[in-house]
């Protein structure tokens, strides 16, 4: 899909490398600079060092896509716990004085030409997409066409850009969420990668109507509020924590911890030493999908 979206075109087969490919275009009239990170995900048996790199892959995201094929159940199920990570790991970036950012991830289901193999339906995917709080759901064949990936991260771009220009969002402490936003006092919508777009432009100069929420009840942000943080209520207190982070994720929503972990953000290929960009890097590890562009932190 990222070969697909840069080069326009479908190769069958690549190596399992991880890699960080640079591309430069322009979406919605403006210059996107994406810095994608292909990933292969892991497995439980992988060792805590892959573990670590893993999460600072996710750490270093800005943005997220999620792919599955409809034709492979386990890979459906999988975004589950890759969402749930996500939204622990994302949510200890802390930018603002009262404010946590959630990054926007996206969910894809590919290989739709394979039409006599497919295991997921269209409409169990849109209902994964709002169960685990994704902000859109595509569904696509890289295979046939380019239309496909380019929407995907035409819409990744829109929602990084509007999630990074608004960082105060606020979650339900359910996972259930839809993002939608509430204008003045009671309008409100779910909001659409269009939708996202029009109100981005409106709101360049605009910024009187920008009261955003992320939560399920479209109940009205809050300012004084406080934010409440889910994962230190479900700590429990004689759980082990020296046991890898990501087997302790599980599928059912529940994370088993004991302490709060504080993250530090840092590129996750790079070392200190190594900060050149090449057009595209290999690395060892992979995991994410990320975007760099206006924002700094
Ligand atoms: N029919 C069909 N095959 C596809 C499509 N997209 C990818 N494939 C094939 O699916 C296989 C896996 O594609 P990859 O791009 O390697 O997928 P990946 O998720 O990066 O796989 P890993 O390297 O195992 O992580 C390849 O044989 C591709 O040719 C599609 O849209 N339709």
């Amino acid at each position: 899909m990222v070969v697909r979206f840069i080069t326009k075109r479908f190769i069958g087969e690549y190596d399992s490398q991880e890699r960080i490919y640079n591309f430069n275009t322009v979406i919605d009239n403006e210059t996107v600079n994406f810095e994608i990170l292909d990933s292969c995900g892991i497995n439980n048996q992988e060792s805590e060092s892959l573990i670590n790199q893993f999460e600072t892959n996710i750490r270093w995201g800005d943005a997220f896509i999620l792919v599955y094929s409809v034709t492979d159940k386990c890979s459906f199920e999988e975004v589950n716990r890759l969402k749930f990570l996500i939204n622990y790991i994302k949510r200890r970036r802390k930018i603002h004085k009262d404010g946590f950012i959630d990054a926007p991830v996206l969910l894809v289901a590919n290989k739709i030409d394979q039409i006599y193999d497919r295991m997921v339906t269209k409409d169990e995917g849109k209902r994964r997409c709002e169960d685990i709080g994704c902000v859109c759901f595509h569904e696509i064949t890289t295979r046939e066409s380019i239309d496909d990936a380019q929407g995907v991260f035409r819409d990744v771009c829109r929602f990084w850009r509007f999630f990074s220009k608004f960082p105060k969002l606020k979650r339900s402490k359910s996972d259930n969420i839809r993002l939608s936003m509430t204008i003045h006092s009671d309008v409100e919508m779910v909001l659409s990668p269009d939708k996202i777009l029009s109100i981005y432009c409106d709101l360049q100069d605009d910024r009187r109507r920008s009261v955003l929420l992320f939560d399920r009840t479209r109940s009205q942000w809050n300012g004084d509020e406080e934010e409440v943080d889910e994962f230190d209520e479900l700590e429990p207190s004689s759980m082990n924590n020296n046991e890898p982070f990501r087997s302790r994720a599980k599928t059912d929503g529940n994370l088993m911890m004991s302490k709060t972990r504080k993250w530090k953000i840092t590129s996750p290929l790079m070392s200190s030493s190594t900060k050149s960009f090449s057009m595209y890097r290999m690395v060892n590890r992979r995991n994410s999908m990320s975007m760099r562009g206006h924002v700094s932190y």
